[in-house]
């Protein structure tokens, strides 16, 4: 604030921010410690509630009590719309006000049932709370600014995890201190109570909050769509994850170190998961994110393994720890693997949460305790928790073998160069790759929407193909004929009014079938590598998704112009319709002038070819530093390429020695 009172914009904030969004993170960070804090509080009252002599038997109350906290946002997200219409700070507050309600009740009405449904009705009240993530911070930061500031509330909300983890454990210590080791969970009950009270209060001293259309994705429909290996690897660890937490109070209490010791695990846990998905992006850089994702899951798991195995809880907290920085590692490789389907990663990890605490802890339960020898007792806990491990272990491999981006490359030595900081380059002859017929050259295509980079990466990948030896051949569509730059001029002048989708095709069409004819198919005669900035597949997603013509059709039509030409790699550079935009200079041609709508659906459209045919497509987050990107092209290009020399060539010239200077 100045002296005259008026607020300066912050030269130190990110841009997009304002006073009000950043009031709303505070109140969304008080609101989500006070959800995590619910999770420890109800939990830990279920379990004394339970009164079962066995601490084993109070497993499914406990994960009773987990899975309501879960299942409204599994189950009841389609319905947050319709809070939408009302006010939303109105709403806001009546979430937090309930949730205070219910968290001070639970402890005066004192019935195992009645916290079971408070679990359930907190899970329903912080539904409205998921729409300042998804709708009203992106709303206050405007539209250049969304993405970045649905990330930011997103990060608040994980990162209210590890305080509310600690804050737990401190909370229970003390009430042990005060009222000796037989304590229940009243403390931290009424904490959570007065950290609801503070969210409300945050709110009520908000501005206005921007309305709008409220977009909550059903986790259980965006489960079955964009299915992919990496969605496995998180469940994998979802389910692990679950185990740990279904059974973490059990654990402690078994050990003697009741609630302060079950703190401790979750505090663990959760402090191991935020570190590691903060610090994911920075560990082994230059490492494929694939192969890192393959390898955190099973590490993961190996740590899970023994910390099923030790009867200690300091151990088992560190073990957690390490489980956490393993999973969070994992989960940041997953988005960078499939940067488009993030949506479908968290609907897993949540659906295979809620699984797992929903079956485990009665699985736990029957399998019961059972002597190995005089000192070591075998739990159902464990059982659950090596069984975790080892589901884990194997859906992350099989991810690795479904995804791995290198190909005939060996992981170890791979491996050992990252940790040097290095990247591992196989020597080309080295690299394993079919042998093609020399006669008939490469063609790889670079496609995607408005400056994703397709332009940068296919100069990029010819000067390096170049560098290894190979005739190359870069082209572009439309336009790379001198017909081709006539049907160009008509295509992208913005003088150009009222061409009919038809006619927009056929020429696109036109231009291609002369470009094949002209330029791609006498290079590959003499098998060279045809390296072009779009091809098929930008009709296909512009005038057949982005216009919403017959993709069938389209697809005939370029059969017929193209000769049936089919690239052997697609290199699909996916960015955001307005970042891409953004980078390009103004002014924009006709068909970057399309409405923000249109860019979306060419974008939907890129992505739904490419995982009709996902063998063909190298499908890439270009929002990543240009370098990285062109590394994994090359990899993957590495794989389709034909021998530099021709054999028969070879076989005369291997028999010389070599000269090199
Ligand atoms: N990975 C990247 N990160 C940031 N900027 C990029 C990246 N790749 C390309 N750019 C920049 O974006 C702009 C558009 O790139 P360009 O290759 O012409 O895109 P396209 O051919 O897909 O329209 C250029 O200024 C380029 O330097
Ligand atoms: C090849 C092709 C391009 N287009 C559009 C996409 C681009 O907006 C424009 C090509 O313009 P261009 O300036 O080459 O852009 P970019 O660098 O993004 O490739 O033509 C189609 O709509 N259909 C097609 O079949």
């Amino acid at each position: 604030m100045t002296r005259t009172g008026v607020t300066r914009p912050d030269p130190a904030a990110p841009p997009g921010d304002s006073p009000n969004l950043r009031r709303l993170r505070t109140a969304l960070a008080l609101s989500s410690t006070g959800q995590w804090l619910s999770v420890g509080a109800l939990t830990a009252m279920a379990g004394v509630l339970a009164r079962d002599d066995a601490p084993l038997d109070r497993a499914p109350a406990i994960g009773l009590v987990l899975a309501l906290l879960l299942a409204p946002a599994v189950l009841l997200a389609p319905l947050v719309p319709a809070v939408g219409r009302l006010d939303r700070r109105t709403v806001l507050v009546a979430a937090d006000l309930v949730r205070l309600v219910l968290l001070v009740s639970v402890p005066l009405v004192d019935a195992q049932v009645w916290t079971a449904v408070a679990a359930l009705l907190v899970g329903v009240a912080a539904l409205p709370w998921t729409t300042v993530v998804t709708t009203t911070a992106p709303a206050l930061a405007g539209a250049d600014h969304a993405e970045r500031a649905r990330t930011a509330a997103l990060r608040t909300v994980f990162g209210a995890a590890p305080v509310a983890g600690v804050l737990f454990a401190v909370l229970s210590l003390v009430a042990d201190a005060v009222a000796g080791a037989a304590t229940r969970a009243d403390l931290v009950l009424y904490v959570t109570a007065a950290v609801f009270l503070a969210s409300a209060i945050a709110v009520v001293t908000l501005g206005d909050l921007p309305r709008g259309a409220d977009r909550v994705p059903s986790p259980l429909g965006l489960l079955l769509r964009n299915g992919s290996a990496a969605g496995l690897a998180v469940l994998g660890l979802a389910l692990a994850g679950g185990a740990i937490v279904a059974v973490a109070q059990v654990e402690a209490v078994t050990l003697g170190a009741g609630n302060p010791g079950y703190g401790s695990v979750l505090a663990g846990l959760a402090l191991g998961a935020a570190f590691g998905a903060f610090e994911g992006p920075r560990v082994l850089a230059v490492f494929s994110r694939v192969r890192l994702l393959g390898l955190a899951v099973p590490a993961g798991a190996l740590l899970l393994l023994v910390l099923a195995l030790v009867h200690n809880l300091v151990v088992v907290v560190f073990l957690a720890g390490f489980f956490g920085v393993a999973a969070g590692i994992a989960w940041s490789a997953a988005r960078s693997v499939v940067p488009d389907r993030i949506g479908h990663l968290r609907s897993v990890a949540l659906v295979g949460a809620l699984v797992a605490v929903a079956v485990l802890p009665p699985v736990a339960a029957a399998i019961g305790t059972h002597r190995l020898g005089d000192d070591y007792a075998f739990t159902g806990a464990q059982a659950i928790l090596l069984a975790g491990a080892v589901l884990a272990a194997l859906l992350g491999f099989v991810a690795l073998r479904r995804l791995d981006d290198r190909r005939g490359i060996p992981l170890v030595p791979d491996l050992v160069a990252a940790l040097r900081g290095e990247r591992y380059t196989p020597p080309l002859e080295e690299a394993s790759r079919p042998l093609r017929p020399a006669e008939r050259g490469v063609f790889v295509a670079f496609e995607g929407g408005e400056g994703a980079g397709k332009t940068t990466q296919a100069r990029l990948a010819a000067i390096w193909l170049r560098d290894h030896g190979y005739d190359v051949v870069t082209t572009h569509e439309p336009g790379a004929t001198k017909i081709g730059m006539r049907l160009r001029a008509m295509l992208l002048d913005r003088d150009t009014t009222g061409l009919s989708p038809r006619a927009e095709t056929l020429l696109y069409a036109a231009d291609r079938a002369d470009h094949v004819a002209n330029v791609i198919l006498p290079a590959m005669a003499r098998g060279a590598i045809v390296v072009s900035d779009r091809f098929v597949d930008s009709s296909l997603a512009y005038q057949g998704y982005g216009r919403k013509q017959p993709v069938e059709d389209i697809a005939k039509l370029n059969g017929w112009a193209t000769q049936g030409l089919v690239p052997d790699l697609t290199v699909l550079l996916m960015v955001q319709p307005e970042a891409g935009l953004r980078r390009l200079p103004a002014p924009a041609d006709r068909i970057e002038s399309e409405p923000a709508e249109f860019h979306e659906r060419v974008r939907d459209g890129f992505l739904a070819l490419a995982e009709t045919e996902p063998d063909r497509y190298l499908v890439l987050d270009a929002s990543r530093p240009q370098s990285e990107l062109s590394r994994q092209i090359q990899d993957r290009i590495r794989e389709i390429l034909p021998d530099p020399v021709p054999a028969a060539a070879e076989d005369v010239t291997s028999t010389f020695p070599a000269i090199t200077d």
